[in-house]
C-alpha cells in the first residue's frame, strides 16, 4: 500500500510550516475562519505562502465564505486548494472550482453510515472528500480532536478521491491508516500543545508515524 499524503492543518507559524516540510508533509492547511483559533490574515498567509514556494502544496480552509474572501486569500497565500469545511452544497463547490480554476476539498462532518453516502453528491463537483468527524451543534466544525468511527469510510471505493481527518495523532494515525487504507490524512489539534499552538515534535512524530504504517 503507498503511503498516505499528509496534511498538516491550521498551519500560522513559519516554525510549523518548515516542521511540516521536513517530514514531508504534501499539504499546509491555512485556517481562514475568525472563528478559529488557527485564523490566519491575509498578511500571515503571504508570509507563510512565500516561505512554502515549491516546497508544499497551499490548502486554504473556508466555512461558507463568499467569493470576495476567498479570491483575497487565493491571491495572498497563492493557494493550489480551497478546503470547503461549512455548509457548501455541490453546486457551490462546483461554482468555487470553475470561478478559481483550483482543486476543491469538501469536508464532509461523519457520525453515520448515511453520513458517508451523501459523498456521492459531490461527484464532479469537488476534486477530493476528507471525512471529519462531526463536531457538536455550537462548536467549531473542525479542529476539535474529535474521531469518528474509521469503519464507516475504511476502503472506501467512492466516485472521487478522499481523505481521512477528525482526531489523528501521532498516536493512533497508523492504526487508522491500516485499518481505512486513507490515501491522504489531516491532522490539526493532534499536533499541537494548545488549541492554535502547533508542536514541532508532534509535527515530526505524527509524519513519521504515517511514513512508518
Ligand atoms: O482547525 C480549525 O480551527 C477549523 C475551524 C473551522 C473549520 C475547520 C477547521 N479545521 C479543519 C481541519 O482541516 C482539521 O484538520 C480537521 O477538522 C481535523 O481536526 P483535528 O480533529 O483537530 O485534527
Amino acid at each position: 500500500m503507498p503511503t498516505a499524503a499528509i496534511k498538516i492543518c491550521g498551519i500560522s507559524t513559519p516554525i510549523a510550516l518548515e516542521a511540516a516540510i521536513r517530514g514531508r508533509a504534501a499539504f499546509a492547511g491555512f485556517v481562514f475562519f475568525p472563528k478559529s483559533p488557527r485564523n490566519v490574515t491575509l498578511a500571515q498567509a503571504a508570509q507563510l505562502a512565500e516561505a512554502a514556494q515549491g516546497r508544499i502544496s497551499r490548502v486554504g480552509l473556508f466555512v461558507d465564505a463568499d467569493d470576495t474572501a476567498i479570491a483575497e486569500a487565493v491571491s495572498a497565500a497563492r493557494l493550489d486548494v480551497l478546503q470547503l469545511h461549512g455548509q457548501e452544497t455541490p453546486e457551490r463547490a462546483a461554482q468555487l472550482r470553475a470561478r478559481f480554476g483550483l482543486q476543491v476539498w469538501k469536508a464532509l462532518p461523519v457520525a453515520s453510515a448515511d453520513d458517508v453516502a451523501r459523498a456521492h453528491a459531490y461527484a464532479g463537483a469537488a476534486d477530493l472528500l476528507l471525512f471529519d468527524a462531526k463536531t457538536p451543534k455550537g462548536a467549531l466544525p473542525g479542529g476539535m480532536g474529535l474521531s469518528f468511527d474509521w469503519r464507516l469510510v475504511a476502503h472506501w471505493k467512492g466516485p472521487l478521491a478522499w481523505g481521512l481527518a477528525g482526531g489523528l495523532t501521532p498516536e493512533n494515525v497508523a492504526e487508522a491508516v491500516t485499518l481505512t487504507g486513507a490515501p491522504l490524512v489531516d491532522t490539526s489539534s493532534g499536533v499541537e500543545s494548545a488549541p492554535g499552538v502547533k508542536d514541532e515534535g508532534r509535527i515530526a512524530a505524527f509524519c513519521a508515524a504515517v511514513h512508518a504504517a
